[in-house]
């Protein structure tokens, strides 16, 4: 199969370089504006009924530069949301070493998960508390916040009346609001009709362009949102195998669907 080349990184991408990050640059941050950075992460389980070790991730190495937006795709149960729990801190690698910049917020798959508070405002400004904040600070912190996300007219609004993709965006806000570095995004669209799904990608994409200081990382099975990204990372049964500008994993990916699909026939 003739796979296009993923060797050539345009200047703005930065290619995984496991070396620069050490122990002594987690603590610091790491070189080079890096924003996540993993270097051989692996994590397994422990099956309690069969008593065995299964291995969910083998090896993935992965160094996103900060302020960009890059996507994680890979087949069902290769590990995506696995190896993002770990970058978010949620769940620790069995080895391997990790560094995402702090403040760092991860976002679930399910809308109805994120918010907590009945109006909009009051949810963006609930993680605002343990900070010393003056109310003009809190209003200005959420009301920029709703603003990067599209929802400046929804201040008000209660939260039971706002879409799946809506209830994202208020999470984003809230996430942006405690002027959160990096955003870990776990298969946000994927309960969402194709409105909200456009919605919540500019969102994030708005976000990145009106800050230079924030970075994400979203998971995703959907070749289309790659267009909104400047990088890309693909992962086979627990390991990453490509990574990339997002063009060239699309086409990676694309190629690979075509392969599957003519040897299916
Ligand atoms: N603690 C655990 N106990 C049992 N199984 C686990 C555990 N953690 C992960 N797995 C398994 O590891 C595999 C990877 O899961 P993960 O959710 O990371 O994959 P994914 O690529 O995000 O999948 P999908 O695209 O379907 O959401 C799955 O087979 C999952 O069932």
């Amino acid at each position: 199969m003739n796979l296009p080349s993923l060797t050539y990184f345009p200047q703005k991408l930065v290619p995984p370089l496991c070396s620069a990050l050490t122990n002594s640059t987690r603590s610091s941050g790491t070189a080079d504006n890096i924003a996540i950075e993993g270097c051989n992460l692996k994590f397994s389980f422990t099956a309690t009924r069969q008593a065995k070790v299964v291995p969910v991730l083998r090896d993935c190495s992965l160094r996103i530069p900060s302020g960009q937006f890059w996507m994680l795709l890979g087949p069902n149960g290769c590990g995506k949301s696995t190896l993002l729990k770990i970058l978010a801190g949620l769940l620790n690698p069995t080895s391997g070493i990790v560094h995402v910049n702090e403040p760092k917020s991860f976002v679930f798959q399910n809308p109805d998960h994120q918010v907590v508070m009945p109006t909009v405002d009051a949810d963006v400004a609930f993680g605002l508390g343990k900070f010393s904040l003056t109310n003009d600070e809190v209003r200005s912190r959420v009301s920029r916040a709703l603003h990067a996300v599209g929802l400046s007219d929804y201040e008000k609004r209660s939260v039971q009346t706002l879409s799946g993709g809506q209830k994202q965006r208020v999470a984003i806000a809230g996430a942006l609001a405690e002027a959160c570095k990096v955003l870990l995004l776990d298969e946000l669209t994927t309960f969402l009709d194709e409105t909200d799904q456009v919605g919540v990608i500019k969102a994030v994409r708005n976000s990145l362009d009106t800050s230079a200081e924030v970075t994400a990382l979203w998971v995703t099975h959907r070749l289309e949102e790659l267009e909104y990204a400047d990088g890309a990372i693909y992962m086979e049964d627990g390991k990453v195998v490509k990574y990339g500008d997002a063009a060239s994993i699309r086409s990676f990916i694309e190629a690979k669907q075509s392969e599957y699909l003519s040897n299916a026939y």
